[in-house]
């Protein structure tokens, strides 16, 4: 069995522990098999009426690879990714790591082995950071608590992870709110990084970040993938960075996957008309917005 303390924070090959176990160093790093969740909503006018999130996906995800997730608000990508996370447990369906089941319910025991084999990273930087932590403290915390590390060696390893993800050592003591959204957005990576994961479910990461900085972060994860073999799961609805980023991707509509394959053809050659309608949704040079009535009346009657 590998023990959770041998792997020392800065080497980052070969299967970590999982949730239950060391697993199967051949097996994919993720593997998601007929997952279902639904949903019994709140309220008395509501009640019999389950909502299905996720109905039946399957999928793997292989070291070093990175699978896009994408389809409308609803589709049920961020319950897929929760349940992922251990943060939702799934109705039906399995989550294994390197072939070896998630639990159901994970004691804080499954969740730190869970946490040095995957990692996340939310839309909103700011409100994964406290306010009143330095974000070096912020990034050295995450290796103090999984690594044993004196003072010393957890700085230089967080001043490591700032290289890695290319913030300047200077800011290792700033807050949160001296930096530019998408330097925070950095360290929220570095941290995740900190537990050598093997891959990293990043929900909507770049979505707030403006297009130039969007591309700067994610050239930064296609380094750091190449550099670590880490695996991520990209969920997002924008088709743009699908391209930029992904091998594979997943489209999801109403809790099912509708198509999914590598993400050049599933893009160039869509063959589920609400790929296609996804893909012709993204705004592109000569694309006009369907013009009103020369009254301006609504298309729609209200
Ligand atoms: N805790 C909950 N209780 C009841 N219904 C929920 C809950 N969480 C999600 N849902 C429902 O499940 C469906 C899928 O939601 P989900 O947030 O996973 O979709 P999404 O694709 O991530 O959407 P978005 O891009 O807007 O975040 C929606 O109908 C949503 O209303």
């Amino acid at each position: 069995m590998i023990s959770q303390e041998s792997h020392g924070p800065g080497e980052s090959h070969g299967p970590r522990e999982s949730a239950a176990g060391p697993g199967d160093a051949a097996a994919p790093v993720l593997q998601v098999r007929d997952l279902r969740k639904t949903f019994q909503p709140r309220g008395l006018l509501n009640a019999g009426q389950p909502v299905v999130a996720v109905d039946g996906v399957s999928f793997a995800l292989a070291g070093g690879s990175t699978l896009a997730v994408v389809g409308e608000s609803g589709s049920g990508k961020t319950t897929l990714a929760r349940m992922i996370m251990g943060l939702e447990p799934p109705t039906s369906g399995s989550v294994e790591f390197f072939g070896r089941a998630q639990p159901r319910r994970m004691r804080t025991r499954d969740r730190r082995a869970h946490a040095r084999v995957i990692q996340m990273v939310f839309q909103n930087p700011y409100r994964s950071l406290d306010p009143r932590q330095s974000v070096g403290a912020a990034v050295e915390e995450v290796l103090r608590h999984h690594f044993d590390l004196g003072r010393q060696d957890g700085r230089a390893r967080t001043a490591e992870l700032f290289d890695m993800v290319r913030l300047a050592h200077n800011l290792l003591d700033a807050l949160p709110r001296e930096l530019s959204g998408g330097q925070r957005q950095r360290v929220c990576i570095a941290r995740a990084l900190a537990t050598n994961p093997r891959a990293i479910v990043l929900d909507e990461a770049v979505a707030a970040l403006d297009v130039l900085v969007q591309a700067q972060v994610l050239n930064l994860l296609a380094d750091v993938q190449e550099q670590t073999d880490v695996s991520y799961l990209f969920v997002t609805h924008d088709l743009a960075v699908v391209r930029q980023i992904a091998d594979d991707v997943l489209v999801m509509k109403s809790g099912r996957v509708v198509e999914h394959g590598p993400a050049g053809e599933v893009l160039d050659h869509p063959e589920h008309p609400y790929t296609r309608l996804l893909r012709d949704s993204v705004p592109r040079p000569g694309w006009k917005p369907a013009r009103r009535p020369a009254d301006d009346s609504p298309t729609v009657p209200a």
